[in-house]
């Protein structure tokens, strides 16, 4: 089943009143004065989201979970506007909801050939001056140019199975020649300042082969800004088609001049093959991506690649801890979970902060360990090849030693050689030689006699012998330090890594300096193709939803996953879903969703993915006969409880299924 949405529909959302789209739906219904403008956003966003909400609740109610799990079919013949316009109570933004609803209305109608019939779900209900030219259409379901005569979007039953799927497919050629046509968007979002301009640049100044479109998403008061800090390239060459998202944050107020607009851009799609859009450093890229992610194989025009968080490595602590009043989610963690890449970007500006306590109990460590073995410590400078000699000091100190110990020596013979002389100074005089050997070399110098001078040259040995000695410590301590400062740093960003993966486990990371990465990691990830093998998606899918697991973040958004046994049914599983996502039952807030499931009655295994409010369950591929039949959920939100979730999903497998 697929809940998605249609930007057509949006736009239409956003154009004219939803309930009064609604009211096309229903027929008959009463709608109040909904209708009338459209200056009035929220009330019509209110509108729509509660058709929804009120519905589903009237279902339960009704005890209807048993029934086939066709929300929106129920939805066409149940649905009471009047009073669910005024539950003030949702403050969510559903209309994303509903005008998929009415995308996938038509679609199926077109489907089944239904032109004709009557749609609006009560008898002999009013055909509609929208619906009459619809069914006077072409059947292709275009939108027409004309505002005033837009086709009404309508709601109806959406089961799709595989055949379903297949035959789609065949109606719109395959899946793969569908998916070139669609033009690729990857999202970039990341807070303020992280470097997603920078990422931006990058990937325009770089070599793949794609014509790129950018979208920008600023603040009304930044308008021009950050286009003139895009590389454009000589002649604009580097860009082939431009848009510019002013007054606002695209998640919020701009949702609808977004989808608007890309409609604009689409119409000369024939410029480009691929779009970046970058959203402001405070946007939440859960609504933007859920307008995108439309995932009819016959319906949109682009399809969402990837959501690529940039990450600012040095700040990013400090973004995570910042407060927010009680109840609202940290923008810097919120890009987090919603992220399939993320890019820890600036590492170059990490630092080893808060690891200098640790740091020094390993050094003591090792010193001890030196100090018992009394070894060669490999890291550690050594003088003239002396074991051990820790530092500079100790490596002077050893050698003044060596020295007076020599001169020592040396006056003794030379008295007894009456002869003085140090017999040239032996080749810098530190040099460390087996005592009987030094011994027969004195003796030999002693009986020699003479040689008077000679300790004038032995001493200038001596000095470069020094100079040398603290030559080699010098560069010793130099790779002993960057050794030292490597490690300390790789710390570091292990450790922005874990906090990131407390957040969320399952996207990819990617260490960057300016955001200088393999292409790879951020065009063409395909994160939300469902044709994809789950083997690539969201990475940790198969191997961390095998045990429970449960991570959170003190922003209270985290990851849980889990997996269990048994067949689920479909339906029940779909108002799950649905209860989760728009409910926000015991104040929980998914975000993202993925998941494989074992559904009752089908050989095919069946994935179902949710971004911000919408959700989709597809059948893929066929369980292969030796593999094990695990539900597997992982799931990013906030307060999120593991064992309240795998409840949830616990009451849709069906008892006493044979095996
Ligand atoms: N040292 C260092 N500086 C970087 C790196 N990446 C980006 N910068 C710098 O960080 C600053 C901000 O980078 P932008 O790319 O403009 O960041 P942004 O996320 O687009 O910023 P906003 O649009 O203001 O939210 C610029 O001065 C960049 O040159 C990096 O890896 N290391």
């Amino acid at each position: 089943m697929v809940m998605e949405i249609d930007r057509e529909a949006a736009v239409e959302g956003s154009e004219r009143d939803s309930c009064d789209v609604s009211h096309q739906i229903v027929g008959g219904m009463e709608v109040g004065g909904a209708k009338n403008d459209d200056d009035d956003r929220r009330d019509r966003d209110t509108c729509t989201s509660d058709l929804f909400a009120t519905e589903r609740k009237k279902r339960m109610n009704d005890g209807m979970e048993d029934e086939d799990y066709d929300v929106s079919h129920q939805i066409v013949g149940k649905m009471e506007v009047g009073g669910a316009k005024n539950d003030d109570d949702d403050r969510r933004d559903r209309d994303t909801c509903t005008s998929d609803l009415f995308a996938t209305e038509r679609k199926k109608r077109m489907n089944d050939g239904m032109e004709d019939e009557d749609e609006d779900g009560s008898e002999g209900g009013n055909g509609t001056e929208e619906e009459e030219e619809e069914e006077g259409g072409d059947g292709e379901g275009e939108e027409d140019d004309d505002d005033d005569e837009e086709e009404v979007p309508l709601a109806v039953p959406l089961v799709l199975s595989t055949s379903d799927i297949s035959a789609a497919m065949a109606a719109a050629g395959s899946s793969e020649e569908n998916l070139k046509k669609k033009v690729p968007i990857t999202i970039i979002t990341g807070y303020l300042g992280a470097g997603k301009t920078t990422l931006v640049n990058y990937v325009l100044t770089a070599q793949h082969g794609h014509r790129i479109a950018v979208i920008l998403n600023e603040f009304g008061a930044e308008l021009g800004i950050e286009k003139a800090m895009v590389t454009d390239g000589d002649d604009g060459a580097l860009v082939e088609e431009w848009l510019e998202l002013g007054n606002g944050c695209i998640c919020c107020n701009v949702k609808h001049d977004f989808v608007q607009a890309l409609e604009q851009l689409m119409e000369k799609r024939e410029k480009f093959d691929y779009i970046l859009l970058e959203t402001t450093g405070l946007a939440n890229p859960g609504p933007v991506a859920a307008v995108l992610w439309v995932d009819d194989p016959l319906e949109s025009s682009v399809r969402l690649d990837a959501i690529v968080t940039v990450v600012d490595a040095k700040n990013l602590k400090r973004q995570l801890n910042e407060p927010r009043v009680y109840g609202t989610v940290n923008e810097a963690s919120m890009q987090i979970a919603f992220a399939d890449v993320i890019i820890l970007n600036k590492i170059d500006l990490v630092e080893d902060e808060g690891l200098e306590e640790e740091e020094e109990e390993e050094e003591e460590e090792e010193e001890e360990e030196e100090g018992r073995g009394g070894g060669v410590n490999e890291d550690k400078p050594q003088c003239q090849g002396e074991a051990a000699a820790g530092s500079g000091e100790r490596c002077r100190k050893q050698q003044q030693h060596e020295e007076e110990e020599e001169e020592e020596e040396e006056d003794v013979k030379g008295g007894l050689g009456g002869g003085g002389g140090g017999g040239g100074g032996g080749g810098g005089g530190h040099q460390k030689q087996q005592p009987q050997e030094r011994q027969k070399e004195k003796e030999k110098e002693g009986l020699g006699g003479g040689g008077g001078g000679g300790g004038g040259g032995g001493g200038d040995e001596k000095v470069n012998g020094m100079v040398e000695c603290y030559r080699r410590e010098k560069m010793q301590m130099q790779m002993h330090k960057s050794k030292k400062e490597t490690k300390k740093k790789e710390m570091a960003v292990e450790a922005l890594e874990q906090e990131i993966r407390r957040i969320n486990s399952v996207a990819r990371i990617v260490r960057a300096v300016r955001c200088e990465l393999d292409l790879r990691d951020v065009l063409n990830c395909r994160s939300y193709d469902p044709h994809r093998s789950l083997d690539g998606e969201w990475m940790d899918l198969k191997t961390l939803a095998k045990s429970d697991h449960s991570h959170q973040h003190d922003s209270g958004v985290g990851t849980v996953s889990f997996s269990f046994d048994g067949h689920v049914d479909e339906g029940k599983v779909d108002r799950c879903l649905g209860n989760l996502l728009w409910e926000r039952v015991k104040a929980s807030d998914v975000y993202r969703m993925k998941g494989v499931l074992n559904v009752a009655g089908s050989e095919f295994k069946h994935i179902f993915q949710a971004v911000h409010e919408l959700y989709e369950i597809r059948s893929g591929q066929t369980w292969k006969g030796t593999e094990a039949r695990t539900n597997r959920v992982v799931a990013i939100g906030r307060n999120l409880d593991l064992e309240w979730l795998r409840e949830c999903f616990m009451e849709c497998v069906v008892k006493d299924y044979p095996a």
